[in-house]
């Protein structure tokens, strides 16, 4: 899927400067939270999986699976969108390790997203309206979300190599006499459709790496 974004990727912060844009939390705090995850788990992953909306299910095809509440990592975010479960799941898959984040942080939920790049997406929580979704089309977007540009920027700039995928989920309205409507129930139904398929995907997929 070919997103629109606008990026800045000339500018270059340090890890300090960017721990300080994504929610003034010092390296110890990182430390803390990566060294308190360390001591509960022997899974060291190469692999890592955000689950979007619904999307939890994928977390279920890991092998030997540790599963850490959000609300237990010392600071770690607890997520608040519909279908986003809130849970670091450590665990096998294919033999590679992998840890999977049942929820996401959405810029919406208060997030940045770290000044470096925007990508034509809505910010939510609301869907767009039939104006902003005629603005993105002829911007050239195939297709809207509320995440993962962020997510792929800060993943970029710490160097790893990221492949992103949405599950489109529902059709856009952009005609003014439509009664139809985007929303959470036809998301959450879309993915629950689809779950297994993209278990067998990933798990194809991760033999592959
Ligand atoms: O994490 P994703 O991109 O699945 O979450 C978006 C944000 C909204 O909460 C939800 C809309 O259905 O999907
Ligand atoms: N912005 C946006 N995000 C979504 N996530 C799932 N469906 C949609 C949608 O229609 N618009």
């Amino acid at each position: 899927m070919q997103l629109i974004y606008q990026s800045y990727s000339s500018v270059k912060f340090d890890t300090n400067q960017i721990l300080s844009i994504v929610h003034n939390y010092s390296y110890d705090m990182y430390k803390e939270t990566a060294d308190w995850l360390l001591e509960r788990t022997k899974i060291r992953p190469k692999v890592a999986i955000i689950c979007g909306s619904g999307l939890g299910g994928l977390a279920e095809v890991l092998d030997d699976k540790t599963d850490f509440p959000y609300s237990d990592i010392p600071h770690f975010p607890t997520s608040t969108a519909p279908g986003h479960a809130g849970q670091l799941v450590f665990g096998r898959l294919e033999d590679h390790e992998c840890v999977c984040m049942k929820g996401r942080f959405h810029f919406y939920e208060g997030y940045s997203m770290h000044k470096q790049g925007v990508y034509g997406m809505q910010s939510g929580p609301a869907f767009e309206t039939i104006a902003e979704c005629e603005v993105l089309h002829r911007l050239g977007a195939d297709a809207i979300g509320m995440s993962t540009a962020p997510e792929v920027v800060v993943a970029r700039h710490c160097g790893l190599r990221v492949f992103a995928m949405s599950l489109i989920t529902n059709i856009l309205v952009r005609d003014y006499d439509s009664n139809e409507k985007a929303n959470e129930e036809e998301v959450l139904e879309s993915t629950a459709l689809r779950t297994k398929d993209l278990q067998t995907f990933i798990r194809n997929f991760i033999t592959k790496i």
